[in-house]
């Protein structure tokens, strides 16, 4: 199945998914050096993000997250994609800077919770 979006930051990425019902917040809620979401309580708790599609509804918590995305991607532990339903600043920032393909303006609940899934950010695509 193919589902549109809005391809925010142009790239193709394919990989598992590692799907949040909860928005994430990347200061706080993810280790820089290990990728690890931290965050108490949260659904993905231990959970790495590191080569995973991540799926989430959109971010919350610090605009310093733009830069936590940015620290994942300089110690190669960042995701190979991002898929929100609706990107705020914080991740559409954290995004671009760190050349991860976004997509968003997606019906999460439309996609699997896990296996794999292809991200097309120019054409603004998921395929699974
Ligand atoms: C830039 C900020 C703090 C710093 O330099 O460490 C302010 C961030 O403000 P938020 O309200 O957390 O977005």
């Amino acid at each position: 199945m193919k589902i549109k979006g809005r391809g925010n930051n142009k790239g193709k990425a394919q990989g598992r998914i590692l799907f949040s019902n909860e928005p994430i917040s990347f200061l706080g809620g993810i280790d820089p050096e290990t990728g690890k979401i931290v965050e108490e309580g949260h659904e993905l708790k231990g959970e790495k993000v590191k080569d995973k599609i991540l799926v989430f509804p959109k971010g919350k918590g610090s605009t310093v997250g733009s830069y936590v995305l940015y620290q994942l991607s300089k110690n190669n532990k960042e995701p190979s994609a991002i898929i929100n339903s609706e990107s705020e600043a914080i991740v559409a920032v954290g995004a671009i800077i760190s050349s991860i393909p976004l997509i968003d303006k997606i019906d999460i609940n439309k996609l699997p919770k896990k296996g794999m899934i292809s991200v097309d950010s120019e054409e603004g695509t998921v395929k699974f």
